[in-house]
């Protein structure tokens, strides 16, 4: 969080103290936060279902025409062919990578893919990054007395966009430095 924080404040101090969407692009660290808790959270968990419309064969399974398929992102966010660690929550594996978000590296598909790929990608992902920015830019957040990191459970209740199981309590103190 420190570290998220200090890029933000560094950014919104050279910008006239308030980060609007133009100041995005200077993020790195924040754009990578997120993607490591979409990789380990994905929103949409399976995605839409597709339908096959030939014969195909992967990884040694013969799939029939007009199987419903089900894409399960969790589960490849997770696997440990394609991540180091995967369970462990670590943005740095973003920064300076080029693992892209959508369509075309399969092994992290927060907004899916192809032609069923979700439309409102950029704007989704720009009103997230700006919200985060800018809690972190006016707050500083602590856990509530008495709690520690290990109480927060991180655990989601599945559906077709998944959601914490439990409320994430925090208590915010105004950023008076800035
Ligand atoms: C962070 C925000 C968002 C996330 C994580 C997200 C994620 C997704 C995912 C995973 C899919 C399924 C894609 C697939 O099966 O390949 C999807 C579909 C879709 N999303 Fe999003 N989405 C977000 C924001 C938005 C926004 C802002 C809009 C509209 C303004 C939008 C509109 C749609 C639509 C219409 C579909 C269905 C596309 C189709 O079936 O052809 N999404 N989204």
């Amino acid at each position: 969080m420190k570290q998220a924080q200090e890029e933000v404040r560094a950014v919104a101090r050279r910008t006239g103290k308030v980060i609007h969407e133009i100041h995005l692009q200077h993020l790195h660290f924040i754009k990578s936060i997120i993607k490591e808790a979409m990789r380990l959270h994905p929103t949409v968990p399976l995605l839409v279902p597709r339908e096959s419309m030939d014969d195909w064969i992967i990884d040694g399974y013969k799939i029939p025409p007009k199987t419903r398929l089900l894409i399960n992102t969790y589960a490849i966010g997770r696997d440990p062919s394609s991540w180091d660690n995967p369970l462990q929550f670590n943005p740095n594996r973003f920064q300076d990578s080029n693992i892209d978000l959508k369509d075309k590296d399969f092994r992290f598909l927060p907004f899916g893919g192809g032609r069923r790929g979700c439309p409102g990608y950029t704007f989704g992902l720009a009103t997230v990054e700006i919200a985060l920015a800018r809690l972190l830019f006016h707050f500083d957040w602590e856990l509530p007395y008495g709690i520690h990191t290990d109480d927060v459970d991180i655990d989601e209740i599945f559906r077709l966009a998944s959601r914490k199981r439990t409320p994430l309590i925090l208590v915010p103190t105004v950023n008076e430095g800035l």
